[in-house]
């Protein structure tokens, strides 16, 4: 498998409008990209600076008291910061697949729809030296 780029880092706050606030604001990026997505219980937000490049994507959860929601569990264990890491591949299930035959550990077994209607997939932390590995691939 190969990796087309680093696509979206991935930071988990408590407050999203205070956070867009301070990324734009602070570090002079730009708003891209907003949605509410209930399914996962995630209010997400994606800025990047005036290249376009990666991006950052804020993540808030919808209900912070939700024991199921991976965010709230995150910032009440980890508290803010850093959550994932998100690299673009063309082929996200044959990736996932690869990776599989690798010894990594999947969390999803297929692409299913995340932000920004991409098809998105997380790798297990403990396989990646700490890290939540997600693969997105762009929806076309
Ligand atoms: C919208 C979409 C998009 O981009 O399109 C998204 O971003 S969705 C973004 C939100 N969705 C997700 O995160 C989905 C994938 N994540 C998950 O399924 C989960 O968060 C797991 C990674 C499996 C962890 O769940 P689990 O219930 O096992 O949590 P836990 O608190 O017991 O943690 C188990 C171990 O994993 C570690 N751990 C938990 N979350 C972590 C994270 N984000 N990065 C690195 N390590 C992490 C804990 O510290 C702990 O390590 P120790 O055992 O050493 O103490």
């Amino acid at each position: 498998m190969e990796t087309l780029s680093i696509d979206h880092v991935g930071i988990a706050v408590e407050n999203i409008d205070e956070a867009i606030k301070l990324y734009i604001e602070k570090m002079g990026m730009k708003l891209i990209h907003r949605e509410e997505i209930p399914d996962r219980g995630l209010k997400v937000a994606f800025l990047t600076g005036k290249e376009g490049e990666t991006a950052v994507e804020l993540l808030e959860p919808i209900n912070h008291e939700d024991p199921n929601n991976t965010v709230a569990k995150f910032l009440k264990s980890r508290g803010q910061g850093m959550h994932h890491l998100a690299i673009k591949v063309e082929d996200i299930n044959s990736s996932l697949r690869e990776l599989e035959n690798k010894g990594l550990t999947l969390i999803d077994r297929t692409g299913r729809k995340g932000a920004r209607g991409h098809l998105v997939a997380f790798v297990h932390p403990k396989s990646v030296m700490g890290l939540l590995l997600e693969l997105v691939q762009e929806n076309h």
